[in-house]
């Protein structure tokens, strides 16, 4: 049995961070473990209250599972704090498993899911570990230092800061993904639907992603099989949940491989 570990935020909504995590381990048969960062009173129109978990049990529940049961590969979600992010850093530094890292920042409704002094420790600490980092265009701008770089350019500027590859998610643009590794750029390209239900598309995306690395997939391929999994979730969204944009329906969007 595959398992894969997810580090991210809870919502209670259902729609992203763990519980989207979780519902993508499910629909792709693998077995998901959970270090949970913060709770999140979240619903789809937006964030009411934040609870972050202390650090010292963030990095007990990730030495729990990694003890015991063994990781074959992690995600990375919302982090909340910078604190948060150092311990995350330390344990992964330790674990030689391939990492997916979706430096998830501001929620679609406009919440901050990360502290500002947390973005530092993020890009100095975090991301040099990731085999993979997802961010979308607004989070690889503030990453690369520069809110003016087009989605090419902001892929090349956080490659730079040490990840082994690099998506820089389009869902909030013209739907095409722009990869980067160190052979260079290549855009992964697909169908952009157009649907009230993309919730938790960019968690459902990164935790995809970190089980294709674990079944052994190359980074590339990775991004292309995750890419067209987010793409059917969105399709498949569930639009009348809730007054805001719905969630993502990875289970159903499985189904309809
Ligand atoms: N409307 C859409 N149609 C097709 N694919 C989509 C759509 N929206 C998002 N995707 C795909 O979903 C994946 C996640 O991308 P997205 O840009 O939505 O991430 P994100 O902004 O980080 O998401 P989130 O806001 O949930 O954190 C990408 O592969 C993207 O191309
Ligand atoms: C706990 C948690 N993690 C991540 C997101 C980002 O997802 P989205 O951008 O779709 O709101 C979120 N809203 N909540």
């Amino acid at each position: 049995m595959v398992r894969l570990l997810s580090v991210a935020g809870s919502d209670s909504g259902g729609g992203a961070g763990i519980q989207a995590d979780l519902k993508v381990f499910a629909a792709l048969g693998v077995h998901g473990m959970t270090a949970l960062t913060a709770l999140t009173a979240q619903h789809t129109q937006g964030v009411e209250a934040v609870h972050e978990v202390p650090p010292w049990f963030v990095r007990a529940q990730i030495r729990a599972v990694v003890g015991d049961i063994g990781v074959d590969a992690v995600k990375v979600g919302m982090l909340a704090a910078a604190g948060i992010v150092e311990v995350v850093a330390d344990e992964l530094a330790e674990l030689d498993r391939p990492v997916v890292i979706d430096p998830v920042m501001v929620a679609t409704s406009g919440a901050r899911l990360l502290a500002e002094d947390a973005v530092d420790a993020l890009r100095e600490r975090l991301l040099p570990l990731a085999t993979l980092a997802t961010p979308n265009l607004a989070e690889a701008r503030v990453l690369a230092g520069d809110l003016s770089l087009d989605a090419e350019a902001a892929a090349a500027a956080v490659h730079s800061l040490g990840p082994g590859s690099v998506v820089v998610t389009g869902g909030d643009e013209d739907g095409v993904d722009w990869f980067h590794d160190a052979s260079g750029l290549r855009p992964i390209e697909g169908p952009l639907h157009a649907s009230g239900a993309t919730h938790g598309s960019g968690c459902a995306h990164s935790a995809a992603l970190a089980v294709y690395l674990a079944q052994g997939y190359a980074p590339f391929d990775a991004a292309v099989a995750a890419r067209a999994l987010a793409a059917r979730a969105v399709a498949c969204g569930l639009e009348d949940l809730g007054g805001g944009p719905g969630p993502v329906n990875v289970g159903a969007a499985v189904v309809a491989r």
